[in-house]
């Protein structure tokens, strides 16, 4: 595949122990085509290295450093994994020569391969432009069962991602695309946003969103204390859907959190919001493949987002399994 890189072992370092006492130590580097089924639990973690849509949707580039980033940092964590769980880095999606739909097609085939192969995906980018090739793996991968399983997609994010593709599809476009296909092809659209925040989204955008029956949490109430009502909100929407897909856009956090990244959040979510809503996601049962997206290191500081991004991975590994 040209869009594919096999994983770099070089990037996994840290204190060794000799106990797999750390992540790095526990990690499996595998390209895409040695995974095999596993006997076990298995996590697979491909980075998504592309910027192209965030370069198309005029913002600011670098995302395309941000697999590498994530998982530099995550290798120095400790391990808390049981043996019976097996963890692999599995490579990157590229984009070659500004070809992003390439890029977004050949993670699809990706992810798909994944879930065939009984992995649980976790997909590091990269420019939110993933989530509509995410989304297809999942897709492609359930229709292939021919269960008529429906997906919800849940978006933590400053953003709707809901603009129109009249000009080119961008970071800025996913979740039109899946909507407007989704409606071509009869199927419900389920859309959850997390976070949203009514400076960083104009009123076409709150438009669309509601002509798209989309069900959104604003930041300013997008907060730990009305984590009661927001599970239950939560907990409403995955009612309704066979499997979760659940996308983190880190610009939704606060950029005190998180300043590496195109679009910053002066006024965005905390950590701890995103990790009590995980927790309720993952006790449904119904998460099926996740993603973090739009890391960016050239705008971070001291390394905090990636930092950020590694502690969300870490939580989720360590609760998934
Ligand atoms: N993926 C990010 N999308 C945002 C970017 C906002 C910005 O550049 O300020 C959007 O298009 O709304
Ligand atoms: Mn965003
Ligand atoms: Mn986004």
């Amino acid at each position: 595949m040209k869009q594919y890189i096999n994983p770099n072992a070089a990037i996994w370092h840290g204190r060794v122990s000799n106990k797999y006492l750390y992540l790095h130590e526990k990690v499996r580097c595998a390209p895409l085509s040695e995974i095999s089924e596993p006997a076990k639990k298995s996590i697979a973690l491909l980075g998504y290295a592309c910027d192209e849509g965030v370069k198309r949707n005029q913002g600011r580039v670098g995302a395309v450093k941000g697999p590498e980033a994530i998982k530099n940092s995550l290798g120095k964590f400790p391990n808390h994994l049981a043996n019976t769980v097996l963890l692999h880095d599995v490579g990157a999606i590229v984009c070659e020569d500004g070809d992003m739909e390439a890029a977004q097609e050949a993670l699809s085939k990706a992810v798909s391969t994944l879930l065939e192969k009984k992995q649980f995906p976790i997909i590091l980018g990269g420019g939110h432009d993933m989530a509509y090739g995410h989304y297809h793996g999942i897709k492609n991968y359930l229709d292939s069962k021919k269960e008529e399983q429906t997906i919800g997609i849940i978006n933590f994010d400053a953003h709707f991602d809901l603009r129109q593709n009249t000009h080119n599809n961008n970071s800025g476009t996913p979740f039109y695309q899946i909507a407007i296909e989704s409606k071509r092809e009869n199927n419900i659209f389920n859309y959850l946003c997390l976070g949203i925040r009514k400076d960083a989204n104009d009123r076409t955008l709150f438009q669309t969103a509601k002509e798209l029956d989309v069900k959104y949490v604003l930041s300013d109430t997008f907060q730990i204390q009305y984590l009661d009502e927001i599970n239950t909100w939560i907990d409403a929407f995955i009612k309704n859907v066979d499997k979760v897909y659940v996308t983190i856009d880190l610009d939704g956090f606060s950029s005190a959190y998180a300043p590496g990244v195109s679009a910053p959040s002066p006024m965005g979510f905390t950590p701890q919001i995103v990790v009590e809503c995980l927790k309720t996601i993952i006790g449904s049962g119904k998460l099926i493949s996740m993603d973090i997206a739009e890391m960016n290191p050239k705008f971070d500081i001291d390394g905090q987002t990636t930092k950020l991004a590694a502690s969300l991975l870490h939580h989720i590994i360590h609760t998934i399994y």
